[in-house]
């Protein structure tokens, strides 16, 4: 299944959120992968029906780039897949009310893991380390509010991560076991 056409109509199993470079593209292909579902990455749809993101920011500015996104992620989220969302799709307001009770994810890295990482892609509001810290401090609360958990990509195998990401959603999924009423 390709990272922009995306499966079934459901709710996702999985959304990951997070900086730039923090690993939500690779995380949510394993994630997919594990979970025998789609991955729709955001950043790929957008990409695929208009562009490379980096001419999109040059040519017809971040507000243009957002509606784009906007729109993608909207209907990304109406999937039954594992979903990548961009960087900064977190910031938009109707994003945040349609995230609100989803399996949202968020990953996180320290500055000195994402140094390596950034020099590695074109990233229109992560030229620098210090672009990338101050943008991190600055979202850190809207990432923390709608995440319902975290797990930090610093310095452990994606591999893993994503294991344990797969279990996490498949244990919020699984239906809770009978109390004593419930049994009679
Ligand atoms: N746990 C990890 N350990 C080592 N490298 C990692 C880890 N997770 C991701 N990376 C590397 O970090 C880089 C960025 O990963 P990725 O593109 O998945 O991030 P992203 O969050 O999707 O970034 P963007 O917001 O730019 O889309 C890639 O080169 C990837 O291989
Ligand atoms: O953090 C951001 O605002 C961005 C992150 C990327 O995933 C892309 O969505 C784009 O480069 C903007
Ligand atoms: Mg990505």
């Amino acid at each position: 299944m390709s990272e922009i056409d995306g499966g079934a109509s459901g709710t996702p199993a999985v959304v990951l959120i997070g900086p730039p470079a923090a690993g939500k593209s690779r995380v949510g292909r394993r994630v997919a992968r594990i979970l025998d579902l789609p991955v729709i990455d955001t950043d790929k749809v957008v990409a695929a029906e208009h562009g490379p993101i980096p001419e999109i920011f040059a040519f017809h500015g971040e507000p243009h780039f957002r509606a784009l996104e906007r729109a993608a992620v909207a209907d990304a989220l109406r999937h039954r897949a594992v979903v990548s969302l961009g960087g900064g799709a977190v910031l938009d307001p109707e994003t945040q009310q349609q995230l609100a009770g989803m399996p949202v994810v968020l990953l996180t890295a320290s500055a000195d893991a994402v140094a390596e990482r950034l020099e590695k892609g074109a990233r229109p509001l992560s030229a620098s380390v210090d672009a990338w810290v101050a943008l991190v401090a600055q979202r850190r609360p809207v990432y923390e509010r709608l995440a319902a958990a975290v797990w930090d990509t610093s310095a452990r195998p994606i591999d893993r991560i994503a294991a344990e990401i797969a279990e996490w959603a498949t244990d919020r999924e699984a239906p809770a076991s009978p109390t004593e009423g419930d049994r009679a």
